[in-house]
Order: C-alpha cells, then sequence, then structure tokens
C-alpha cells in the first residue's frame, strides 16, 4: 500500500525530535536506547550504515517504549531487514521510483527524503503525505520548507542533516513541520565514554522544544 499516513503520523508526532543513530557497537544499544527514551524521545531512527546496525536495532527495539525505525534505507533487501530486526518504521534519503514501488510490498511505513518541490509533488502523487526533508540545511534550511508551506500545504516534513537545538526550535515552529531529525543528541565523544547521563540530558533538552 502507499504510506499509511495515520500510522506514520502517529509514530512522528510522538516526539519533536527523531534522533538519527549511527552506530556499531552492539553493546551500546541497549543504554543508549534507555537513555533516549528516558530523556523523552522514543523513536530512534537507526541508520544502516554500521555492520552492525542489523543487531543495533534489534537490540533497541527490546527497549520498553522505544519505537525503532530503520534509516538509509535504499533498497527492498533494506526493507526486509528491517522488518526482519524489528522496525516499526523506515526513512530513505531519497525516494526514488524503485524504492517507493518496493515499499508497497511492505507493512511499515516509510518515511522518503525529498529536495525539492517537483519531488515533493511526486512523491504525493505516489500517496506520500509526510516526507523526509534532507539534507535540510544544505539546501537551505528552514526557510525553504516555509516557502513550501502555501503551495504544497497537504505536505507535512521531517527536516534533517545539520540541525542543532536552535534550528530545530526554528523547524518545529513551521506549520508543516511534525518533527525534525539530528545526531547531535549523541554526541561522538559522549558516546565513545559511555556517558549515557549526558545523552539523557540532551534528549531532555531536546524533547522539550517546541516551535
Ligand atoms: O543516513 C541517512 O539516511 C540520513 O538521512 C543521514 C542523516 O539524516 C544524517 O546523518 C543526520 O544528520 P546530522 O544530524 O546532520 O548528523
Amino acid at each position: 500500500m502507499p504510506q499509511d499516513a495515520n500510522a506514520i503520523r502517529s509514530i512522528l508526532s510522538l516526539a519533536p525530535v527523531v534522533p538519527v543513530i549511527i552506530l556499531d557497537d552492539v553493546a551500546q544499544a541497549r543504554p543508549l536506547a534507555e537513555a533516549l527514551v528516558a530523556g523523552g524521545l522514543p523513536v530512534l531512527e537507526v541508520t544502516l550504515r554500521t555492520p552492525n546496525a542489523l543487531r543495533v536495532m534489534e537490540e533497541m527495539a527490546k527497549v520498553s517504549g522505544a519505537i525503532v525505525g530503520s534509516g538509509t534505507v535504499r533498497n527492498a533487501a533494506h526493507m526486509k531487514s528491517s522488518v526482519d530486526a524489528g522496525c516499526r518504521f523506515m526513512v530513505s534519503p531519497g525516494a526514488s521510483p524503485r524504492l517507493l514501488d518496493a515499499a508497497e510490498d511492505v507493512a511499515i511505513p516509510l518515511l522518503p527524503g525529498i529536495g525539492t518541490p517537483t519531488e515533493a509533488m511526486a512523491a504525493a502523487e505516489r500517496g506520500y503525505s509526510f516526507l523526509k526533508f534532507f539534507p535540510a540545511e544544505a539546501l537551505g534550511g528552514a526557510p525553504v520548507l516555509k516557502a513550501f508551506a502555501s503551495p504544497l500545504p497537504d505536505i507535512t516534513f521531517c527536516p534533517t542533516g545539520g540541525i542543532d537545538p536552535v534550528k530545530a526550535k526554528t523547524y518545529l515552529a513551521l506549520p508543516n513541520v511534525i518533527c525534525v531529525g539530528g545526531s547531535w543528541i549523541m554526541p561522538a565523544d559522549a558516546l565513545a565514554s559511555g556517558d549515557f547521563a549526558r545523552i539523557e540530558a540532551l534528549a531532555r533538552e531536546a524533547s522539550a522544544l517546541k516551535g
């Protein structure tokens, strides 16, 4: 089926920020997910960019309250692995026709990425009303999404790429933004030292962000 708008809306409305997780150390998966959930960010996007990403997803999916999705999804094989790992949603940097074809056969919703009005319109024609705007800051940031709102009022976005807490607040004030994605909640040095208390504190600040 095309994107189940109610399903993806109910996930993306749970918190203002979706942490974008790039993790290879499976042992850190559960404590990281627990810190993020405890800090008020239950929706977790785990990118398929590390060798152990699927095992990380499986571990995170066991954490009470965590809603785990896959990121960097680019083909049907990624979709099958995501479902098998217990994912509840999928995110892609793009929205190629073959990717959208493959998503028709998958039970969990896809949030595809777009960068222009033409791409957003093409995805909307395929039944997608919730889209990722990527790479958000490199493409011009919040002013671009603000400009999308009038001609494309039926399309809602999750901007991702280059966002920090200050920029997040600006995006979240826009009527066509449901949440933002970002990796700033998990600084590399905090992960390296296993400082999950700091990550939980950053998550708590992010969960309190409002437009
Ligand atoms: O892997 C994907 O599918 C992506 O979409 C890339 C992520 O969105 C960025 O890695 C997060 O962006 P930053 O917050 O700038 O780190």
